[in-house]
């Protein structure tokens, strides 16, 4: 109903809204790419879109049928033919999760500009016949972070000056403040951990000029159980105890495969005022799935060092996620287990309270689109891995990057002993209302 109310899309329960021209030719002038049918979206501006009708869920007669080339079908048809662009506008899902307010769901669409439809086919879904639109979006129209969205720090001047990492990574973070005045307190921004001599233990690296894919061959793959942890789009395949990437003792090239987090940041984030947990952190891009996101720096402290700390806001707790039984699963025994998993040794935390970067705002969610994986690359000290962040789902612009603290209710402890209590308000449905 928003939406029609301010005119961009009109049919308030169809997501393809067409309209007839002079010569009764009908042309599709927007759809919601909302992930009800499962729509495709990846970050080359790319959208396979479900076509409309068929769905037994909005039929009386519950039985799911073939979709026709009629209606919004026939209208994409027509506007691939006359090459006339569509505005897409994406629904984002997870925030209907999270803005349950009152019983009422609301969900937060973003106008994502004009797209030309390219191709169409059919395939069978549940033993129906689906027709697939395949729109990409028009080159050369600002990217979301550049449009006007009312909001104080979000003028011209403001988002030069206003770069959170101070010029200190690949691409400028933005400050944006939509809910008061407030500046985030100051801290020093560091995009890359140091590390002191202690933990400098060198990583043997591998001898590959030719790509490091041979799992024989490359001493990299092999300590990855034998597979290269990312795809060639820069993927991670899956979560795992520890990854080691390719880094500055190997003989590969930059540009190889194995080297995704050294990289630093792909995507645009955005560090947000949020209504009910301070600052959080966002991107005004599509994340796929397994994407690098950043890394969490900061100072690194043995475990006595980090109790003593009087702010506990920005401690994260390194090698948490090795005695995670899931991580596990499915890899074969490889040397490193014992090791990973010793609870004798010291145990060491990041404290990005004076010294971090943009990871240091992400907040905790009870159901999280991000993960901490564990990385090494430029040492080979297993105890104290970078903390790098991956996407564990596809994420639409605009909402809040998060990942699960993994506290347990009654282990934070203040410097007298006693159990620290904070209210979680991340509003999933899943929430527990304790952040610890
Ligand atoms: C690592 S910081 C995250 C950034 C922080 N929001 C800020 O403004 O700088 C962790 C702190 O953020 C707040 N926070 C993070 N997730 C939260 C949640 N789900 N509910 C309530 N507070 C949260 C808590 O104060 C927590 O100690």
């Amino acid at each position: 109903m928003e939406l029609l109310l301010i005119g961009l899309h009109r049919r308030h329960l169809a997501g393809i809204d067409f309209a007839r021209q002079k010569r009764g030719l009908t042309l599709a002038t927007s759809i919601v790419a909302s992930r009800r049918y499962a729509n495709k979206m990846n970050d080359l501006g790319v959208l396979i879109y479900n076509g409309s009708g068929g769905n037994p869920s909005f039929c009386a007669c519950r039985i799911p049928k073939d979709q026709t080339l009629e209606h919004g079908n026939l209208a994409l048809k027509n506007s691939m033919d006359a090459k006339s662009p569509v505005r897409v506008i994406y629904g984002n899902k997870k925030d209907a999760a999270q803005n349950k307010k009152k019983g009422k769901t609301v969900v937060r669409y973003v106008y994502d500009g004009l797209y030309l439809v390219e191709k169409y086919w059919t395939e069978k879904e549940n033993g129906c016949s689906v027709f697939k639109f395949q729109l990409r979006r028009i080159p050369g129209q600002p990217e979301l972070a550049e449009m006007k969205i009312l909001n104080k720090f979000q003028v011209e001047e403001d988002l030069k000056v206003y770069d959170v990492s101070q010029g200190k990574e690949n691409l400028p973070i933005k400050l944006v403040n939509t809910i008061n005045d407030e500046y985030p307190k100051p801290f020093t921004y560091v995009s890359r951990m140091t590390y002191a001599s202690y933990v400098q233990t060198p990583l043997e690296g591998c001898n590959c000029i030719n790509g490091c894919s041979d799992s024989v061959k490359c001493a990299c793959v092999l300590k990855n159980q034998g597979e290269v942890p990312f795809n060639d789009g820069g993927c991670i395949l899956h979560a795992r105890p520890l990854v080691y990437e390719c880094g500055p003792s190997c003989s590969c090239p930059p540009s190889c495969y194995n080297r995704v987090s050294q990289h630093g940041l792909k995507f645009k984030l955005e560090v947000f005022k949020t209504e009910r947990m301070g600052w959080g952190v966002r991107s005004s891009m599509f994340i796929p799935s397994g994407s690098f996101i950043c890394e969490y720096t900061g100072e690194l402290l043995m475990d006595m060092e980090a109790d003593k700390r009087d702010d506990d806001d920005y401690l994260f707790d390194i090698g948490q996620n090795y005695h995670d039984q899931e991580l596990w699963e499915g890899l074969p025994t490889f040397t490193t287990k014992a090791s990973l998993q010793d609870d004798d040794g010291p145990a060491f935390t990041i404290d990005a309270a004076e010294r971090g970067n943009v990871g240091r705002f992400i907040n905790h969610s009870c159901t999280p689109n991000l993960y901490a994986q564990n990385i090494l690359y430029d040492h080979g000290d297993e105890r104290v891995p970078h903390i790098m962040f991956f996407a564990s789902e596809d994420i639409p612009p605009f909402q809040e990057l998060t990942y699960h603290y993994n506290y347990n209710i009654g282990q934070v402890r203040d410097s007298d002993g006693k159990i620290k209590i904070k209210d979680c308000y991340c509003g999933s449905i899943e929430c527990t209302g304790r952040l610890y």
